[in-house]
């Protein structure tokens, strides 16, 4: 049972905004109710790009990269100081386990502040010297701006991370932003407005509008003539819908999207750590992650051995509540989304599924029966082209099918509308090194998954998105570039 139920409001030009019209936080844990949550109309939308926009030419337009840098190291102690309270806001929100919350969620959202403030205390731009015809010694030279006020649009599955990887860098590069996180997941994104206020940022360099997205706060903000910049996390369809929303008024967009990422599984691997890393990559934060392995192909020789293994793992899985001792999985997001995946578990048997294990929903006894939980579930015996196979599910679910040849399983992993990420388990560093280029995807992972170096680029191809964000690539995404060439 939560807690007396919490009001959280909009951030708007450094002040706390309560409106007439809510909506309910849900626990997916058992049900309840965490808190009401207040939506930003259209007017609301607009004072706060307003602010953001107001900002540019205040104190916050004036900062120097240095000041940014030492600015987000503030907001990081901030988070820091009050980390247990995120911890318990994103579980709340979410019904993950807590250890995950801890040592992933938030921490994530630390590390986020920490990597672009030192980025961008570190970052040079370009300088190129020619001969002019004239005999003259030219300097070419680059400086970065901020766009202006840039729109932030995350989803739920991984809030504070997600929300925090776009806004630190945005913020590095002195843009103002306006985020509106997920309407399932509001609270760490309330609290990060409440660590900004007492960080002291400068009124409207960050505006938070909670709501949802069609004919509400998310599609206000995309539309808003005054947006500079458009970052958006979700699905696939969204991305496209706001994409030709930002096409007026030509905005620059970076879309981190959905994906049907798949693990590909050498006879030479490692078992137990094969096993063990499929595990997580079907099963982390119940399946509800990205860049999670929907499709796991085994080379033939280890198939049954693989299988039966993979099926005793899944079960040996602890789900339960977040604050269990040895908790693996906790709920689905919602009752809304757990219908679409158990949609989808009737789904593969009238595509002629064998389950391997799960497929249904647990039987706890207790509240946790009016949560939003499923089980781990595994399946093996469909077609390459069953919808299943080729359709982001977004939950604890794989399928598992076996192959012969690196040909034959690059193909098959290439065969899919996405390209995010693929996690690739063998010890024949010649074939990490000339199959790994073949998949048409973000990135790959080798003998390992999800394990990031927030310098590299991340994204991916075709409907999993559109640019890379991560290291410089963020600082070029989030800043206008002029180049000035200067004549003696
Ligand atoms: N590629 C990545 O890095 C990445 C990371 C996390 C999640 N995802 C994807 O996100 C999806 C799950 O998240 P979700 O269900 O919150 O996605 P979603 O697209 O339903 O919603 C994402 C956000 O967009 C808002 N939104 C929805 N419609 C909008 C509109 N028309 N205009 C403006 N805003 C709108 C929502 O309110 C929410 O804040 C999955 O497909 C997952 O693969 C991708
Ligand atoms: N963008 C990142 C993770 C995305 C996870 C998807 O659910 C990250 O690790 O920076």
């Amino acid at each position: 049972m939560n807690p007396s139920p919490v009001l959280l409001r909009n951030y708007i030009a450094g002040e706390f905004v309560t409106t007439k019209t809510t909506f309910a936080n849900i626990s997916p844990v058992d049900g309840t109710l965490i808190g009401h949550v207040c939506e930003a109309d259209a007017d609301l939308v607009d004072r706060a790009v307003r602010a953001g926009k107001a900002a540019q030419q205040g104190p916050w337009g004036q900062y120097s990269a240095a000041q940014r840098a030492q600015l987000l190291h503030k907001i990081a102690d901030g988070i820091e100081r009050r980390f247990d309270e995120f911890v318990a806001a994103e579980v709340a929100d979410t019904g993950r386990p807590v250890h995950q919350a801890r040592t992933l969620d938030i921490a994530r959202g630390v590390a986020n502040f920490r990597t672009f403030a030192e980025l961008i205390n570190q970052a040079g731009n370009e300088c190129f010297e020619m001969r002019a015809a004239d005999g003259s010694d030219v300097f070419s030279f680059s400086v970065r701006k901020p766009h202006g006020v840039v729109a932030i649009i995350s989803p739920w599955n991984l809030p504070m991370l997600l929300l925090t990887w776009k806004v630190a860098p945005a913020m590095a590069c002195g843009n103002s932003v306006v985020i509106k996180p997920s309407e399932d997941t509001p609270s760490t994104a309330t609290l990060l407005a409440e660590v900004m206020h007492e960080a002291g940022v400068p009124e409207g360099a960050f505006n938070l509008v909670h709501g949802f997205g069609p004919n509400s706060a998310g599609e206000y903000l995309t539309k808003h003539p005054d947006i500079d910049a458009i970052t958006f996390t979700g699905e696939s369809r969204t991305g496209a819908t706001i994409m030709k929303v930002a096409a007026e008024g030509v905005r620059d967009v970076s879309f981190e999207l959905g994906g049907k990422n798949a693990a590909v599984v050498f006879a030479d691997c490692d078992f137990d750590a094969a096993v063990a890393g499929v595990i997580r990559s079907s099963f982390t934060n119940s399946g509800q992650v990205c860049l999670c392995s929907e499709r796991v192909y085994v080379e033939r020789p280890i198939f049954d051995r693989f299988v039966a293994a993979l099926k005793q793992a899944a079960e040996n899985l602890k789900i339960g509540y977040p604050d269990e001792d040895g908790v693996n999985m906790g709920s689905l997001i919602s009752h809304k989304h757990r219908d679409k995946v158990m949609a989808y578990f009737d789904l593969a048997r009238d595509e002629g599924a064998e389950v391997v294990t799960g497929g249904g929903i647990p039987n706890f006894g207790d509240e946790r029966d009016r949560g939003a939980y499923v089980q781990p579930t595994i399946w093996t015996g469909l077609p390459d082209d069953a919808r299943c196979v080729r359709e982001e599910i977004f939950g604890p679910v794989c399928h598992i099918a076996p192959f012969d040849t690196e040909e034959e399983v690059i193909r098959r992993v290439n065969d899919s509308a996405y390209g995010l990420a693929t996690a690739v388990w063998t010890r024949d560093l010649r074939r990490a090194h000339s199959i790994t280029r073949k998949f048409h995807v973000g990135m790959v992972w080798v003998n390992t998954w999800f394990l990031r170096d927030l310098r590299t680029p991340f994204g991916g191809v075709r409907l999993s998105g559109i640019g890379r964000e991560g290291g410089r690539h963020s600082l070029d995404f989030y800043s206008e570039i002029t180049t000035i060439c200067m004549h003696p």
